[in-house]
């Protein structure tokens, strides 16, 4: 490498206007980067603000045809749907997640029929169908079992597929989940769905306004640690992603996002498969919290992030942001 030096090189030549700038930029945000989470609730007409993540709602099945157009004509090409379960379906089997009529089949249903131009991804997890909000069964110890689950997991995805998902994407951190939805699909005749695998999910305290959403926060009983990866652990997240990858996961993803973006660059770096980061609930929160302050700009630190995250390989962000997001970036 040639290494010049002052003042034969001047570095800030290449930042010294405008257009300069844009010629020289090495990482570009496009909307199509964006997939918009979305909360679901039961109602007609409804909106429902979530506190702790204000400038967010909740949205009955007949308004998120309205959703989905804005994503399609904010050129957003994917959205996730998360449902908050009325309080009497949840059990300790979660058997309303296996409900063909569940919130979020009707939803998948109404988006489809709708703006089906936009992609639907969804949750593959248990926790807003328990009545204890783990992600999967649990022992009368209060573990989560890893292979009874896997198997509910399965029978949720299949659900979800036929309902018209086009992305089944498993939050739970099962092991071998990947392998058994894949199987079931596969044998179900179901090959053009496709799986993004939360595959380096971490035990995170920036889920908190998420689980309101969801409707889940209250009803935890102590934490994910015994299936989420401890935040000490970054090795370990090449490990994960090997095994989703060689079970059959398509894409994977990254879980926070700028308290890992280390995590993200090193799995692109070693895998270079699609990789996605989620700027989960409570980045979100933190950002709005800081705009509200007056410590920062909200636009700006919007686009700064999702810039961080591409420059850190990401392929897309999963973003609460995105719809803020996308009309920033087309001017
Ligand atoms: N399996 C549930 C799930 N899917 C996505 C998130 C978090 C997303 C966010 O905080 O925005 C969680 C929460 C959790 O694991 O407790
Ligand atoms: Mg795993």
């Amino acid at each position: 490498m040639v290494t010049p030096s002052f003042p034969s090189m001047r570095m800030r030549r290449g930042r010294s206007s405008p257009w300069i700038r844009d010629m020289l930029a090495e990482h570009r945000l496009h909307p199509s980067d964006l997939i918009w989470p979305l909360f679901i609730c039961e109602g007609e007409g409804q909106e429902e603000p979530i506190s702790t993540l204000p400038g967010v709602s909740r949205w009955s099945v007949d308004r998120l045809a309205e959703k989905a157009r804005e994503a399609r004509d904010l050129g957003i090409p994917c959205i996730a749907l998360f449902p908050n379960t009325p309080p009497a379906l949840r059990t300790d089997d979660a058997r309303e997640a296996l409900n063909p009529d569940n919130l979020i089949c009707r939803a998948i249903k109404a988006i489809k029929d709708a703006v089906p131009e936009v992609g639907v991804l969804t949750d593959v997890a248990l926790d807003p169908y328990t009545a204890h909000g783990h992600d999967g069964v649990v022992d009368d110890r209060g573990r989560v079992l890893n292979d009874e689950t896997s198997a509910i997991l399965v029978q949720q995805s299949l659900v979800q597929a036929l309902a018209g998902a086009d992305i089944v994407a498993p939050s739970d951190m099962m092991d071998g989940r990947v392998g058994a939805i894949r199987a079931g699909l596969e044998k179900a005749g179901l090959i053009d769905v496709a799986i993004m695998a939360y595959a380096a999910k971490y035990a995170s305290a920036f889920y908190g306004p998420f689980r309101d959403a969801v409707g889940s926060r209250g009803l935890l009983k102590g934490d994910k640690r015994g299936y989420q990866m401890d935040p000490a652990n970054g090795a370990e997240a090449l490990r994960e992603v090997a095994l989703d990858l060689a079970e059959g996961a398509d894409m994977v993803m990254v879980k926070p996002g700028l308290p890992y973006l280390d995590v993200l660059a090193r799995v692109k770096d070693a895998f270079g498969v699609p990789t996605f980061a989620y700027q989960v609930s409570g980045e979100y929160a933190m950002i709005e919290a800081a705009a509200a302050a007056g410590a920062g700009e909200r636009e700006a630190l919007v686009l700064e992030t999702l810039l961080a995250f591409k420059r850190a390989g990401a392929t897309g962000v999963l973003t609460y942001h995105a719809p803020l997001a996308a009309r920033l970036m087309a001017g």
